[in-house]
């Protein structure tokens, strides 16, 4: 990985465990995609870092949402994290405050992602790391990911730093992906994400029919919404197959480790919310939370 060599080392505390990740990158452990298990913890890296030994009990949720542009890893990673009281990451958020800030980074990072490409792995490594390491220095325990890992080599990496204990992967058909993606809007005042996209496909080769009513904005965020500069059909359809092709592979990777839970979406949010927390064994959660509250 002659590019790896060539970019510029961030600086890192030598035992920080979120620098770690970073340590992995640019030490080349998981550098190579392999086909199975490997990114087991060397000990020539130094001491394990923290973060991976805490003990499920002593820490919140550790989970990881995969699933297709579109599929709403984002509105159900965003309910389950404010449910459990844990953060919500989401990597596409930050690559976009990395855009927004308008610093070095950006004019490459716009080229990527508006051609609906991957980021390179070292560029979102180190965004992540230093967003867990403000988590961590406000003492965030746990985190649900979303959008990452992306790749194999990214999956590798996060196993080598720590434990994921669950999976969870989104799924939905594809011509709804892009209707749905079509649809998003963001209100550019208070960042709240909403969708105009009224869908009703009927099913067909053995797929339901599904209905997804539109996520409407309150009246005063509607002369505010503005659409993703990547939500153009050309780039969804890309980042479609992007991700059948470099993001599909990390499904296997955590179903052959026993940690895949498969959820295929029935609707909307109405409907597929009290399904979600169903199968995640969270429906008794739910009413002990607003019980409490
Ligand atoms: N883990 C990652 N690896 C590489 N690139 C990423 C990753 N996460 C986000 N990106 C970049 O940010 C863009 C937006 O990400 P995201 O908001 O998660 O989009 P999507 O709607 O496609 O799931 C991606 O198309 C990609 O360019």
């Amino acid at each position: 990985m002659a590019a790896l060599t060539r970019l510029a080392k961030p600086s890192f505390a030598p035992h920080s465990p979120i620098s770690y990740l970073s340590r992995c990158l640019y030490s080349g452990l998981g550098s190579e995609p392999s086909s199975h298990a490997a990114a087991s913890y060397s000990p020539h890296l130094g001491p394990k870092p923290s973060l991976s030994v805490k003990d499920p009990k002593d820490r919140n949720v550790q989970w990881v949402f995969l699933g297709s542009p579109g599929v709403g890893k984002g509105t159900y990673a965003s309910r389950l994290s404010n449910l459990l009281g844990v953060p919500h990451i989401a990597t596409g958020d930050l690559v976009r405050e990395e855009l927004a800030a308008s610093g070095p980074l950006s004019q490459q990072l716009s080229e990527i992602v508006n051609q609906g490409k991957l980021v390179s792995d070292e560029i979102i490594i180190n965004l992540l790391s230093k967003r867990l390491e403000a988590g961590e220095a406000k003492g965030e325990l746990g985190f649900i990911l979303d959008g990452f890992p992306r790749t194999i080599r990214q999956a590798e990496i996060l196993e080598g730093v720590t434990d994921i204990d669950l999976v969870l992967n989104l799924k939905l058909r594809e011509d709804v992906l892009l209707e749905k993606c079509l649809g998003r809007r963001t209100c550019s005042q208070c960042g709240g994400n909403f969708n105009v996209a009224s869908i009703n496909v009927k099913g067909s080769n053995g797929s339901p029919a599904i209905s997804m009513a539109p996520l409407l904005p309150p009246q005063h965020c509607m002369s505010k919404l503005v659409t993703r500069a990547d939500d153009t059909e050309e780039v969804i359809k890309h980042r479609i197959d992007i991700y059948n092709e470099k993001s599909r592979p990390v499904e296997e990777f955590y179903r052959s480790r026993g940690k895949l839970l498969e959820f295929d979406l029935p609707g909307g949010i109405p409907e597929s919310w009290p399904k979600l927390l169903e199968i995640l064994d969270l429906d008794d959660y739910k009413e002990q939370q607003s019980a409490a509250a």
